[in-house]
């Protein structure tokens, strides 16, 4: 049996990360905080005329984009209040608006953080703040400034449909970033602290939110890979991207091999290749598919293989379904970022059938439409027949 009928046959896994894309508020303040403020609510009319603060450099619980639109829903006092205090109240309120499982889950998750956060010390402070020229290779910010389907497809490639290629990091962030990796695997190792892992499916790697890269990693989200998805995925959310999970994965010698074939928690996935040297490891991918359909068969023109290349990145929906050979030698270390969108998980559970992006349910519409038609010629030649 070919190793892609293996492939394709095998039933497809859902990876699922820890879920969360935040940062802890200290949690003693938090408490007491919430006591006093448990009774106020946010005005139903926003003050159009304030102008919010900057929450950019802060450490928060949700995305710090959502703390400049939400203060001027604030009720008078709270406006004038200092810029922590406004933290306070509104954590407080949208940790109200959870629903009690994933409130605890966030509560756990951020005495998680609180844990890591005060203690790792940073090897490379510039990283934890995004600096377009010491990260991106130059034709790639010129074409994000240009922002157009033209100045994305110059320098971007679709080997394969749905799959999305280009050079992407510069060499020296690349080797920041292994450096970074590395400082944090040995505080790992030297404290015994037991991290989360980035997902289901991997033993090793590490999630890079939960060690303070969040805020860079939302800025990439948000300023580069949003406007490319906005064109290419605009059917799975990428215009609406709003959270994401960030993690690093690691293959050879004492860590993983390979990764199973699986679908992502995410809307659209950017997978990037930090280095170092390795054998192996290319990712096959075998058509996109809904969860009804995931574990269908795959179509020829579905199979793709591709060979991670140290600062190239890919980008495709998470729901195309994937997976990556086993690494034979040396060491591979990649970067990820699931990015989602909460209005598009809302409106599908409003739908049934998702054919602009699913192979399989493309081809039920397709052959149900070819069914109608023959239905219909029959019809017509009937009724010419019996009036001849
Ligand atoms: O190893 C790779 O490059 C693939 C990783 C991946 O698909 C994932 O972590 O979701
Ligand atoms: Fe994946």
């Amino acid at each position: 049996m070919s190793s892609d009928r293996r492939e394709s046959q095998q039933e497809t896994t859902t990876v699922d990360g820890n879920g969360a894309n935040s940062n802890p508020v200290n949690s003693t303040t938090m408490k007491a905080t919430s006591t006093t403020v448990s009774c106020q609510r946010l005005r139903l009319n926003p003050n159009n005329e304030h102008r919010p603060d900057s929450y950019e450099d802060l450490q928060l619980e949700f995305p710090n984009s959502i703390y400049s639109s939400l203060e001027k829903y604030l009720p008078p006092n709270m406006l004038v209040s200092r810029r922590e205090e406004k933290v306070k109240f509104m954590t407080d309120i949208m940790l109200r608006h959870l629903p009690h499982g994933e409130r605890s889950r966030a509560q756990r998750h951020r005495d998680y953080r609180q844990k890591i956060t005060p203690n790792y010390q940073r090897l490379h402070k510039e990283l934890y703040s995004l600096n377009p020229t010491l990260v991106f290779v130059p034709a790639f910010i010129k074409a994000i400034n240009e922002n157009t389907e033209e100045s994305f497809r110059s320098i971007i490639s679709e080997p394969s449909p749905g799959v999305f290629v280009f050079d992407m990091l510069q060499p020296s962030f690349c080797q920041m970033m292994l450096s970074e990796i590395d400082n944090i695997m040995n505080w790992v190792a030297e404290t015994k602290f037991k991290i989360m892992r980035p997902n289901t499916m991997n033993k090793h790697g590490a999630v890079l939110d939960d060690f303070g890269l969040d805020n860079m990693l939302d800025k990439l989200m948000e300023g580069f890979i949003r406007p490319i998805s906005k064109v290419f995925f605009n059917d799975v959310g990428g215009a609406t991207l709003d959270s994401h999970h960030g993690f690093v994965v690691e293959y050879g010698k004492d860590r993983d091999v390979d990764l199973g074939f699986h679908v992502d928690d995410s809307e659209v996935t950017l997978n990037v290749c930090l280095g170092k040297e390795f054998l192996g490891g290319e990712l096959f991918f075998r058509g996109t598919r809904c969860e009804k359909h995931v574990n269908t068969a795959t179509k020829s023109d579905e199979i793709f293989d591709y060979c991670h290349i140290p600062g190239q990145a890919v980008l495709h929906r998470g729901r195309h379904r994937h997976g990556a050979r086993a690494t034979t030698a040396g060491h591979r270390v990649n970067m990820l970022l699931w990015c989602r969108s909460s209005v598009f998980r809302e409106l599908k559970t409003h739908q049934k059938e998702f054919s602009s992006w699913c192979g399989e349910c493309f081809c039920e519409k397709k052959e149900a439409k070819g069914r109608s038609i023959a239905a219909l010629r029959k019809k017509l030649f009937k009724a010419r027949a019996s009036r001849a």
